[in-house]
């Protein structure tokens, strides 16, 4: 009902500021736009499911995200594939890789510091009632 309309609607704002946080980190430029397989031919035989933070914005826009924990499925995606596409030892896989997980902390961080947990629950809540 409207009520929960309200809710989700809090939740879009959130997940959308947060985003637009990390795509304005230069720290986070790799991870801003979707892989281009013309310039990276080999990702796809090595990725299984790109995700950017562009497309994850476009996920929120579409409503895909009823709580938290949907949108961290897809938003760890992007640290994921870059750990798995640049496992190297060599100076620009590492550098990738510290960049991905500065991602994964910093998201987390954000999430924990900023987002009630009560409000989590009633989104959850939602979800299971759908
Ligand atoms: C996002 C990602 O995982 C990514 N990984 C890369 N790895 C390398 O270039 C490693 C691969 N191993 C050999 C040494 N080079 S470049 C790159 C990337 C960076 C961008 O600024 C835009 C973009 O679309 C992709």
């Amino acid at each position: 009902e409207e009520q929960e309309e309200d809710v989700l609607r809090e939740l879009r704002l959130f997940l959308t500021n947060l985003t637009e946080r990390l795509m304005l980190d230069r720290r986070f430029k790799a991870f801003t736009k979707p892989v281009d397989i013309e310039e990276v031919p080999d990702y796809l035989m090595v990725v299984q499911n790109p995700m950017d933070l562009s497309t994850l914005l476009s996920n929120i826009d579409e409503h895909k995200y009823v709580t938290v924990n949907e949108f961290l499925s897809d938003a760890d995606l992007i640290w994921q594939n870059a750990l798995e596409y640049n496992p190297k030892r060599d100076q620009a896989d590492r550098h990738i890789r510290h960049h991905a997980c500065t991602l994964k902390d910093t998201m987390r961080t954000i999430i924990r510091k900023e987002l009630d947990k009560d409000f989590q629950r009633i989104c959850e809540e939602i979800r299971e009632s759908r």
